[in-house]
């Protein structure tokens, strides 16, 4: 299978040290300026959440973007792990990251909830970057290394790194969603992305729906037969190579999320954060980036109505919402941040009283002791994505639940909702669904309750973090 460029030969780029090599767009840690002075924040979304425990017990190196703009970085290390920051340009971070990444690939990836752009210069700079990302990982990697590429933004780097560097063993993971043939169709590049993608030996998807979307895409627009996700790849040499696709849904290091969970000190500060509100006798709770994909304004819309047909009231009965700042360059987030502040406005606005709040917004980020804190502190988390990859937050909050209560609503939509099946399952866009779920969610009977939170609590529990990542680099070591 051709790649479309003209390439640096094989054998050109030397080797580097490490066996084990993880390339995302991001690393764990963004460069930030505070007061003057630069400093590490961690950066946001939950493939960091995810990869970071991974890495902190391997002994690779973790490939990335450092979160600055024009300041390129040597390798260092940070919390144990080995970084290499790759550098991008004021201009490749509006036309690759803003742009390709998140204002094309994601709104198409992610049910066209909003309309994807196509402009030829986003495409480019997103090959331009890729490369950068693979020749940073080439000279990383020692002869033989098992690297492993993650998400939609680096999807050319597989087969641009193969051919710098055959000797390789290359997984790829893609953290969100890949969308049915019909919708994927409309991408221009739709061939170079696929061509880009089987570059790796192992596509690791969230659910087995998006390994077979991929697969009939791959049959459509390359031509490539399969048989249960497994297909041959002829290489520009003519060799023949071995290609699977298949599902590994993503999950979260549980037992430290527990342990916070039993940490007296998070215990008080979940107290605190009741009292605080009020002590209301419900807390509910969301926890998103804002992001149109996470379905806040249905979740607002639906608790709002609550309060007006008077089935919930401020005086029992409060709405924490976390919206934590993501992506505010692009156009579609701009609108929604707008959209959702004038929301919870109005709600507040007709709803508070001198003592009460309906809505607690936060558009802030926290640490995870704040996170579990909250986890501890709500009764109900409302989870009302229209489309997400997997939604960590949802696992997160089971793992925190120690003593089996709390109830979870989870929307339909998410990969969350494949494993979490006690979950209260909804679909977002039906309205009334999700107020009848709210509703029940705030009266259910502790048993029924208990009953549904265990089962989950074993499920998240028993496949954590490192399960995952140990499935799928064995998956990869028994490729060829
Ligand atoms: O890096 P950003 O542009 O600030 O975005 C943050 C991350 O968002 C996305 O997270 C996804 O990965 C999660 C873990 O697998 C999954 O639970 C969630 O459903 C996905 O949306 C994005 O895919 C990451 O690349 C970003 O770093
Ligand atoms: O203020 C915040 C908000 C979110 N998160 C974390 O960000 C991740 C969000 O991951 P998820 O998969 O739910 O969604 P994503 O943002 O990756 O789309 C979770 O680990 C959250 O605990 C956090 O640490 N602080």
């Amino acid at each position: 299978m051709a790649v479309t460029e003209s390439q640096p030969q094989p054998g050109a780029t030397p080797t580097g040290d490490y066996d084990f090599i993880v390339v995302s767009n991001r690393l764990s840690v963004d460069r930030v300026v505070v007061d003057g002075e630069s400093d590490w924040r961690r950066s946001p979304g939950g493939l960091v959440t995810a990869l970071a425990p991974v890495m902190a017990q391997a002994d690779g190196a973790w490939v990335g973007w450092n979160g600055a703009v024009d300041e390129p970085l040597d390798e260092f290390d940070h919390s144990g792990m080995h970084l290499v920051p790759v550098d991008l340009s004021q201009q490749e971070v509006e036309l690759y990251y803003e742009g390709f990444a998140n204002a094309t690939l994601w709104p198409l990836y992610h049910d066209v909830i909003a309309p994807p752009e196509f402009h030829r210069t986003w495409w480019d700079a997103y090959r331009r970057v890729n490369r950068r990302f693979a020749e940073a990982s080439a000279k990383a990697a020692a002869e033989g290394a098992t690297v492993w590429v993650q998400d939609y933004q680096l999807q050319l780097v597989p087969a641009m790194l193969r051919q710098l560097r055959p000797d390789l063993r290359i997984g790829f993971f893609n953290h969100i969603p890949f969308p049915p043939l019909e919708i994927y169709a409309q991408l221009p590049w739709r061939q170079q992305v696929l061509e880009g993608l089987v570059g790796a030996d192992l596509i690791g998807f969230q659910r087995p729906g998006d390994a077979q979307n991929f697969t009939r895409c791959v049959r459509r627009f390359l031509g490539t037969a399969s048989r249960q996700g497994i297909f041959t790849v002829t290489d520009e040499d003519g060799s023949e190579r071995r290609v699977e696709a298949r599902s590994f849904p993503i999950a979260i290091d549980a037992q430290h999320i527990a342990e916070l969970a039993a940490d007296p000190d998070v215990i008080e500060r979940a107290r605190q954060i009741r009292h605080e509100l009020g002590d209301p006798t419900t807390v509910l709770l969301g926890v998103d980036r804002l992001d149109y994909t996470k379905g806040i304004p249905h979740r607002l819309k639906a608790f709002g109505e609550l309060l007006e047909d008077q089935r919930v009231s401020v005086e029992d009965c409060t709405l924490v919402q976390v919206a934590s700042p993501s992506r505010e360059r692009v156009e579609h987030y701009k609108t929604l941040r707008e959209e959702v502040e004038s929301t919870v406005g109005r709600i507040n606005g007709t709803f508070d009283t001198l003592e009460k709040t309906a809505i607690r917004y936060l558009h802030q980020s926290y640490p995870v002791e704040e996170m579990v804190a909250l986890y501890l502190a709500a009764d109900v988390l409302l989870v009302t994505a229209l489309r997400d990859g997997m939604n960590l937050v949802a696992k997160e909050y089971v793992a925190a639940r120690t003593r089996n209560s709390g109830v979870l609503v989870l929307s339909e939509f998410t990969g969350a909702a494949e494993q979490l099946r006690q979950a209260l399952l909804v679909n977002t866009h039906d309205i009334d669904g999700v107020k009848n779920a709210i509703v029940r969610a705030i009266h259910m009977e502790p048993r029924e309750a208990a009953r549904r939170m265990r089962a989950m609590r074993k499920q998240v529990l028993d496949h954590d973090v490192q399960r995952w990542s140990t499935d799928f680099l064995s998956a990869l070591q028994e490729q060829r």
